[in-house]
């Protein structure tokens, strides 16, 4: 029974204006097209996000197909890999062992592929494509428990880099061939006003 986690907890600096999570992005919240994509291939959605958005995230929500648990950060503005770790702590509260991990800015996630990473994930600690040099870290499925405690190590650690938390694990890379089979889009996100912009011209056409 797996589980997304998708990541909302940034302040949308490079995006101006508001929260790009909730962004109406060409009629339906950024968050909530991330959501939709999701849906077919996950038990339950854990959103991590800071206390102070929680009322925009679900409203943005508002009747989505699975059921929604918020993991809201103890403290704000520590980074992605604690967002990482306090959703994933989220999801060893539910049945699901597993988690995917999505930045709340990726409105073209292909479930075909997050269906194959879940896949490719069993028996390892995580499944984490690499379309070019780097690996997509908020892209990818973790198992909760041991992803969680080596965040909660490497920030112990005063480490950044979610790479240095996904090293410490049994973990499995999708690329080359393998990853051909999927959208590339997948792994677009939506930082700059411009490239809201962009999205919202593909999502029209
Ligand atoms: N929980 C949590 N999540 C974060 C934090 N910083 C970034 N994120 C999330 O990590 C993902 C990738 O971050 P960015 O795309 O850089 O988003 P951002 O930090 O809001 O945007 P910029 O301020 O423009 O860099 C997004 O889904 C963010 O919501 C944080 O301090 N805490």
């Amino acid at each position: 029974m797996p589980a997304g986690v998708v990541l909302a907890g940034g302040r949308s600096t490079r995006f101006g204006e508001g929260d790009k999570a909730v962004a109406d992005l060409a009629g339906v919240p950024m968050i909530r097209r991330v959501a939709d994509r999701l849906a077919p291939v996950v038990d339950v959605l854990v959103v991590n996000c800071r206390a102070d958005q929680r009322e925009a995230v679900a409203d943005a929500l508002s009747g989505y197909d699975r059921p929604v648990r918020f993991a809201t950060d103890p403290d704000p503005d520590e980074g992605p890999m604690a967002g990482i770790r306090t959703g994933l702590r989220e999801v060893e509260a539910t049945d699901a062992a597993y988690g995917f991990v999505a930045a709340c800015d990726m409105p073209f996630l292909d479930p075909d592929l997050v269906a194959h990473l879940f896949e490719r994930a069993r028996g390892t600690d995580a499944a984490v494509p690499r379309p070019t040099e780097w690996f997509e870290t908020t892209h990818a499925v973790y198992r909760a428990t041991a992803m969680a405690d080596a965040c909660d190590a490497a920030l112990a650690a005063g480490e950044r880099r979610i790479v240095e938390p996904l090293f410490e694990l049994d973990y499995v890379v999708v690329e080359g061939e393998e990853l051909a089979q999927f959208d590339a889009a997948s792994f677009a996100n939506v930082n700059t006003r411009e490239e809201f912009e962009d999205a919202e011209r593909r999502l029209r056409e």
